[in-house]
């Protein structure tokens, strides 16, 4: 079922998004349903809330951390939340390097990046090799649906150490991975609302140092 054209700006209207960025998000959308007939990019379940699910989950970060200049998305998939920041983030100086081990994925965002024009890079590797070398030069990190909170600590420990802002969307669970990553490191952790899921939360993990 294709959404309706009000439908998608209804979902917006709430950001205040320029009509080029919400034409170049529509392409995002419907590049996403021609692909995903031959490469299987979301889960088949969530094609039907396109702009909830994805677009819009993704594009509520961006006013969360609204000086952030260089941001690095970690697992980006089909370009959750990464691409959709980079869209959303273009017309304010927003560049974001997007980081995904799967092959057809990057082409997807690739061709997304190269469609819109936005400053959206792809870094095809797994990202235990990328996140040295943005030490210093990347504002917040993300991931979402990629790993525990533990996890994600583990792999960003040496960015979220030297300032960089980690920001995760995550589940109901948020409590007790909060609880299991304390037992390992101290941190600053504001557990802020999510505009599309009344269940879900978004973690912004700062001031990070281990415990022992
Ligand atoms: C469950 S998907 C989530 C995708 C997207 N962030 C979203 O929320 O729709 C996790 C993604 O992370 C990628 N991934 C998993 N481990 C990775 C690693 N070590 N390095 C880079 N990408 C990885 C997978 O290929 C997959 O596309």
């Amino acid at each position: 079922m294709k959404p309706s054209a009000a439908s998608h700006l209804d979902s917006l209207a709430p950001f205040d998004v320029s009509r080029e960025t919400e034409e170049r998000l529509s392409l995002l959308e419907s590049e996403l349903r021609r692909w995903q007939a031959i490469k299987n990019l979301v889960g088949p379940g969530t094609l039907d809330h396109i702009w909830d699910r994805h677009i819009v989950d993704s594009l509520q970060l961006l006013d969360l951390e609204p000086e952030a200049r260089t941001w690095l998305d970690l697992g980006s998939g089909a370009g959750f939340p990464g691409l959709v920041l980079a869209i959303a983030g273009f017309e304010r100086g927003l560049t974001v390097h997007l980081v995904e081990s799967n092959s057809r994925k990057c082409a997807f965002l690739r061709n997304i990046a190269r469609l819109t024009g936005v400053r959206a890079f792809v870094h095809e590797a797994r990202l235990e090799t990328v996140i040295p070398t943005f030490v210093g030069k990347a504002d917040v990190v993300s991931a979402r649906a990629l790993a525990s909170l533990t996890k994600l600590i583990e792999w960003t420990e040496p960015l979220l150490k030297t300032g960089t802002t980690g920001l995760f969307p995550k589940g109901r669970d948020v409590e007790s991975e909060l609880t299991e990553a304390r037992e390992s490191w101290t941190f600053e952790a504001e557990i802020l609302p999510s505009r599309t899921d009344s269940e879900a939360r978004i973690l912004r993990i700062t001031s990070i140092e281990n415990l022992s």
